[in-house]
């Protein structure tokens, strides 16, 4: 087996991180806090703190101004995203649950950036399928329910612009993609990672952030 450079992340380490990066500005903090708060049950879905500035470094990196994420909840991530979009930038984010969204809407007004989120409330597939088939995407996050990661994968590769962006969310499934027997969900995870794996028309890396970040270029 390989040996692993990583530094194990302690607590101590976590907060130093969170400490040594950009500060959530006051409405995406307050969003962490209404959703614990309100959707105890559910929070643990949200995307993790550090990741709302590496969200907002990427899409400004890319200079992307075309965006679509698969799979919103209360509207973390797809609000760090639109906060460093330009004026005339564009995010659809796409979910099934209106009670959950509902948050989301409210911060993104807070933020004054309702205007570059375009929610689309039904099975993301379906909205994924009703976009134009050319590439028209600069960066996609991929972040709802893990069976469908592959079907995401195939509908979203052929709509990336040529250096376009797909950020995959959760892709160690707390850890059991190398389990031998693992949950359905952690299954699908494996079946996705070795399919964007053997993707030829991505450049493609697998980062130790949180719960896994794959992070896939479109060539060509
Ligand atoms: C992990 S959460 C997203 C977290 C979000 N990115 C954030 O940072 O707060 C997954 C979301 O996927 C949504 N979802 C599940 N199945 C879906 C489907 N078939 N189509 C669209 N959204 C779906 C759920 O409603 C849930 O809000």
């Amino acid at each position: 087996m390989a040996e692993s450079k990583s530094t194990p992340i302690t607590a101590e380490l976590y907060d130093y991180v969170l400490r040594h990066n950009p500060p959530l500005d006051p409405v995406l903090r307050e969003l962490v806090e209404v959703t614990h708060r309100d959707l105890p049950g559910q929070a643990g879905m949200q995307s993790a703190e550090e990741q709302a500035p590496l969200l907002a470094f990427l899409v400004r990196l890319t200079g992307a101004r075309h965006i679509v994420e698969v799979g919103t909840f209360t509207g973390f991530s797809a609000l760090a995203m639109a906060q460093a979009l330009p004026a005339d930038g564009r995010l659809i984010a796409c979910d099934v649950s209106e009670e959950w969204t509902a948050y989301g809407r409210k911060a993104w007004a807070k933020a004054g950036v309702e205007a570059r989120i375009d929610l689309r409330i039904a099975p993301a597939l379906d909205t994924l399928r009703a976009m134009p088939a050319e590439p028209h995407i600069d960066l996609a996050y991929l972040d709802a329910d893990k069976p469908n990661y592959i079907p995401y994968w195939e509908e979203l590769v052929p709509r990336m612009n040529p250096g376009g962006l797909i950020v995959a969310d959760n892709v160690f499934y707390h850890g059991s993609v190398t389990a031998s027997a693992p949950s359905a969900a952690g299954a699908a995870i494996q079946e996705f990672n070795d399919h964007v794996a053997a993707d030829v028309r991505m450049e493609t890396v697998m980062l130790t952030v949180a719960d896994g970040l794959t992070l896939a270029r479109r060539l060509g």
